[in-house]
């Protein structure tokens, strides 16, 4: 925050700061994947994207919209229990109650808890901003927590890539509410974007969480999506799916409005090539082999 110039320009309390995001870590389970570290990793590659691009100084976005950005990555995935929007439904848990008719079940209740943590006394570090720049910003990390839904974003990415196509406007109100939509899911799958070894390992914790979901979705007598039933999922596969329609366009776009940001885009591809050479390796998983989680060892 410091080199983004955002607590200076508002006037931010270091302590407040501090305690917030103290709280905020707190907030978190410690589910294979949806813990801390990821809303860590998270929140620096928001961090690295608004300050190698420039995207203050070049007035991209203003300071408000990356302080959001910034504090929402830290906050989108807190008290994250490892299961997805369609599992809270389908096993009638508090949060489907609360928010199933809105949709994005998990990312409300993300939302939440970040409201509840600013309103902790002495963890409100926004207390010195004016009542517009307060309100914008509830606005701003309602909008960009609500973004992580990835069904959202596929809502979203035939826009994403017609400016891409067509050219970024900086002073198009919709271009720049999608920008940002773009940057926090860019944010949020950026460990693909990471080296070989680091993009597998992601890859094992999030298929520990989602086979934990399948067996609770086979337990309660509900058949899980394959890409969660430990017995059906050939995991370099399903990557391989993942990356193709969803993450590996997300940097390609980004690539396209940012020059500078290529090294994602082309670091996502290498990755994507040695999931095809797993895949190879381990051809269609035979019945008798153990866990599909042996294309990890
Ligand atoms: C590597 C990797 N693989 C991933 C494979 C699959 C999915 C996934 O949610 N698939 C879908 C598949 C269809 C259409 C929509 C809604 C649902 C039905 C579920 C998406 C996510 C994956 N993911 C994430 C990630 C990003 C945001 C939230 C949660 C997670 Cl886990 N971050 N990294 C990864
Ligand atoms: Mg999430
Ligand atoms: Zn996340």
């Amino acid at each position: 925050m410091e080199s983004l110039g955002v607590i200076n320009k508002f006037r931010l309390s270091r302590e407040s700061l501090a305690r917030f995001t103290l709280m905020v870590r707190k907030g978190y389970r410690d589910p294979p994947y949806h813990n801390w570290m990821h809303a860590f990793s998270v929140t620096h590659f928001a961090f690295l994207l608004v300050h190698n691009l420039h995207m203050t100084e070049q007035s991209i976005l203003t300071h408000l919209e990356a302080l959001a950005l910034i504090v929402s990555s830290m906050c989108h995935d807190l008290d994250h229990r490892g299961t997805t929007n369609s599992f809270q439904v389908a096993s009638n848990s508090v949060l489907a109650s609360l928010y199933s008719s809105e949709g994005s079940v998990m990312e409300r209740h993300h939302l939440a808890q970040a409201m509840c943590i600013l309103n902790t006394d002495d963890c409100n570090f926004l207390e010195n901003l004016n009542r517009e720049e307060y309100t914008l910003f509830l606005d701003l990390m309602r909008d960009i927590i609500l973004a992580t839904d990835l069904a959202h974003h596929l809502r979203i990415v035939s826009e994403l890539r017609e400016i891409a196509e067509n050219g970024y406007d900086p002073n198009d109100q919709r271009h720049h509410e999608l920008l940002i939509c773009l940057l926090m899911t860019a944010a949020d799958l950026s460990d693909q974007t990471k080296d070989w070894q680091s993009s597998k390992h992601v890859a094992e914790l999030i298929y520990k969480e989602f086979f934990t979901q399948g067996d609770l979705e086979k337990a309660m007598g509900n058949m899980p999506l394959e890409m969660m039933d430990r017995e059906k999922a050939f995991i370099p596969e399903l990557q391989l799916q993942f990356l193709d329609d969803v993450a590996i366009p997300v940097y390609e776009i980004v690539a396209k409005i940012f020059p500078g940001a290529e090294e994602p885009y082309t670091s996502i591809k290498t990755s994507r090539r040695n999931w095809a050479r797993l895949r190879d390796v381990y051809k269609r998983r035979k019945p008798e082999s153990t866990s599909s989680l042996e294309v990890f060892e």
